[in-house]
């Protein structure tokens, strides 16, 4: 007989876990914790209790949101009788991304995202959702869902990453696997140092690899238990892999500051692990320090719907030092504790599937790329595509730096043989021979090439005036980010006064901080320009704003960006000059030079730096200073140009507050020709 555990079964029927424990205790059944199992035929028992019961509660009666926008709700409501319309039925096959569901209920994908964060989902445009969440928001809509396949779908759809020939295991091909395990929070809480104490204590550097090398993942061994820990910090990792359906993470540690508390990433963090139904422990980090409040930290976690064990709740808590090394065992040995309880299985004699991590061309080994096993055996020699790539697995080398021959399922390993870089989150596969991977890859490729033709064209300072003169534009929609919240309102009230009679000016999300991920995806979704003021999008969210042609503007002073986007509405913008941002270094140390000031001993992480372009110095993605480069030396000599890979000393014309970890963007003005 199957068995679901309590947690599952609470976010099924929408309840804390600990209203399931009593509900389940009322029924004489022995649960203790959010942790213990269930048999299905109990679990369906108290599902139809808490149906029946809901049933009653409700009387009959929608519920009925009021807002205009939604035409199908007054559908709904006309066709409230017995004769279910054809149109208020929507065909669904399995799962369906949030644009394809906002197209079907005909809303717009902005407000059904919306809808998603009510829910606590935080999805993107492109994300998969599962039927479950489909039902629940069609419902929303007064929209029923069957699950027939539609022909339509499937054509439309490009399935640039799906899997082919997945294989049903045989629940006795099953094996124990070790759980994978994420670490989220927010920035500077410790998550770096966290990973780095864990595999220094428990990954046994072999021999051969006495150089541990960084693959981006690692495998520690926990008392004769092995966990996989996913060491790519930063929430946009986990969401890249979601948003192309990669369920990667088994557990997340969220970690907290006990000095600092619950922050806007730390709220992320609990979105994303919620969303994907992920387990959080909680590790309060930093109580080493003399202003820790740990218990002010449970309080906040309260607020988000993580109530402390010791508090009655069913989320465990472990109070950490990072830096001092205290309690990480504690923390562990939880994690080992919920990984057990997850009973995680995977079938070892299969051909291997998985989910890129990360993934790079290195210039002497060509594309190299991080994988996960997440089922079967990877072996040397196997087929293999992901995404739009494809190769041979030509060599695997472990977390140790070891070539191994074979990776089975929940281990890391870095796999060489790709004819290109496959993105972080695509799925891998094996199939049967090269013939096979090279068409799926080409296939892919091609699919991929129609959608960007067919890619629709989103809106842009530049040529404004144009889409508004063609009626494309009557709203536009902005996403400001900035410094301080100060700065932020100030920008946003002063543009929100730029609405005409054509056009109203909209801000569709505004909030302090370097312009992230979540802020272009949101700007792809409703068809947004985001402007930074102070601030500047960190790098992937610079790719994807590429990638997705979202315009984004920065500037320094608010009469400037007013004046850019008064100038554009009336077709008078005047781009004579564009920035090009060359490239991006990391401060990685300082020095004080007498008579010449603080020199930046610097590693260039991407582009290159030119000695004559400008500089701007970012510090957690706000613009600290901006100006000229007064030095570029490559150890002893003057240099004037450094490129990727390479280190290097700079020197900022006038300026000496220069700090390890600060970003130095190198970029300059590009004359733009026009053509009338
Ligand atoms: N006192 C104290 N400091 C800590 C502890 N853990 C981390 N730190 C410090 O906090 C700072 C940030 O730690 P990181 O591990 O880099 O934080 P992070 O979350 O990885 O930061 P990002 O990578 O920037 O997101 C560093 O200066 C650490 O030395 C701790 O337990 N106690």
């Amino acid at each position: 007989m199957g068995k679901v555990r309590v947690y599952k079964l609470a976010q099924d029927l929408e309840l804390s876990s600990s209203e399931v424990i009593e509900l389940l205790n009322e029924l004489d059944v022995d649960v203790s914790s959010h942790m213990s199992t269930i048999d299905t035929k109990t679990s369906e028992l108290l599902m139809e209790m808490v149906l029946d019961q809901e049933a009653g509660d409700i009387n009959g009666t929608p519920n009925v949101d009021t807002q205009d926008e939604n035409k199908n709700i007054d559908n709904q409501e006309k066709n409230n009788g017995e004769n279910e319309s054809e149109e208020n039925v929507i065909k669904v096959d399995s799962s369906l991304t949030v644009k394809k569901l906002a197209e079907k209920l005909e809303v717009e994908p902005n407000s059904l995202m919306q809808e998603l964060i009510g829910l606590g989902i935080m999805a993107t445009i492109n994300q998969e959702l599962d039927e479950d969440t489909i039902e629940v928001i069609a419902d929303e809509y007064g929209y029923e869902v069957t699950t027939e396949p539609e022909e339509e779908i499937k054509e439309e759809d490009l399935g640039l990453n799906e899997l082919v020939q997945d294989i049903e295991d045989n629940p006795e091909d099953l094996q124990d696997r070790p759980a994978v395990v994420t670490v989220m929070g927010h920035v500077d809480h410790g998550k770096t140092t966290l990973l780095d104490v864990i595999r220094k204590a428990n990954v046994t550097a072999s021999e051969a690899g006495g150089i541990t090398q960084h693959i981006g993942a690692y495998q520690a061994n926990i008392n004769g238990d092995k966990l996989t820990f996913l060491d790519t910090p930063g929430h946009e990792a986990f969401t890249s892999m979601r948003a192309r359906g990669a369920q990667a993470t088994d557990i997340t540690i969220l970690i907290v500051a006990a000095d600092d508390g619950v922050m806007p990433q730390t709220v992320e963090a609990i979105n994303h692990a919620q969303a994907a139904e992920v387990p959080i422990i909680v590790a309060i980090n930093k109580i080493d320090r003399h202003n820790a409040q740990p218990e002010r930290v449970k309080q906040e976690l309260t607020e988000y719907g993580l109530v402390p064990e010791e508090w009655g709740g069913d989320t465990i808590c472990v109070p950490i030092s990072a830096l001092k090394k205290e309690n990480i065992d504690g923390l562990l040995e939880m994690v080992t504790l919920v990984a057990e309880m997850e009973e995680l299985k995977a079938n070892p004699d299969r051909p291997a599937n998985g989910v890129i991590v990360e993934a790079e061309l290195d210039k002497g080994r060509g594309a190299v790329a991080t994988v996960l096993v997440q089922n079967g055996t990877l072996k040397i020699g196997d087929s293999i595509v992901a995404g739009l790539s494809h190769g041979r697995v030509r060599a695997m080398i472990d977390d140790q730096g070891e070539r191994i021959e074979e990776a089975g399922p929940s281990t890391p390993v870095e796999v060489l043989g790709f004819n290109s870089v496959p993105q972080a989150g695509d799925l891998l596969q094996v199939l049967e021979d090269e013939k096979e991977v090279r068409n799926l890859a080409e296939d892919r490729q091609s699919k991929k090439r129609q959608q960007d033709l067919g890619q629709k064209q989103t809106v842009s300072l530049d040529d404004l005036f144009e889409q508004i003169q063609q009626g494309e534009i009557k709203d536009l929609n902005l996403i400001i980010k900035g410094d301080v919240q100060g700065s932020v309102e100030a920008v946003k009230d002063a543009i929100v006064q730029q609405s005409t009679e054509e056009v109203q000016v909209k801000v569709v999300h505004s909030g302090v901080g370097a312009i992230r991920e979540a802020d272009i995806m949101l700007a792809t979704a409703s068809n947004a320009i985001v402007i930074g003021f102070n601030v500047r999008p960190d790098n992937n969210a610079r790719q994807i704003a590429e990638k997705e042609k979202v315009d984004v503007r920065t500037y320094r002073v608010i009469y400037k960006a007013i004046e850019d986007i008064r100038a554009a509405m009336e077709g008078l913008l005047d781009p004579d000059y564009k920035e090009i941002v060359l490239g991006r270094v990391e401060v990685r140390d300082t020095f004080g030079i007498p008579k010449v000031g603080t020199i930046a001993g610097s590693y260039v992480t991407s582009g290159k730096v030119n000695r004559n372009a400008q500089a701007r110095l970012l510090r957690d993605g706000v613009v600290i200073f901006e100006g000229d480069i007064s030095s570029l030396k490559r150890f002893q000599d003057d240099v004037r140009e450094v490129s990727q890979g390479y280190e290097c000393g700079i020197g900022l014309e006038n300026f000496n507050d220069i700090k390890q970890g600060d970003v130095v963007e190198i970029y300059d003005y590009e004359e733009v020709k026009r053509t009338l």
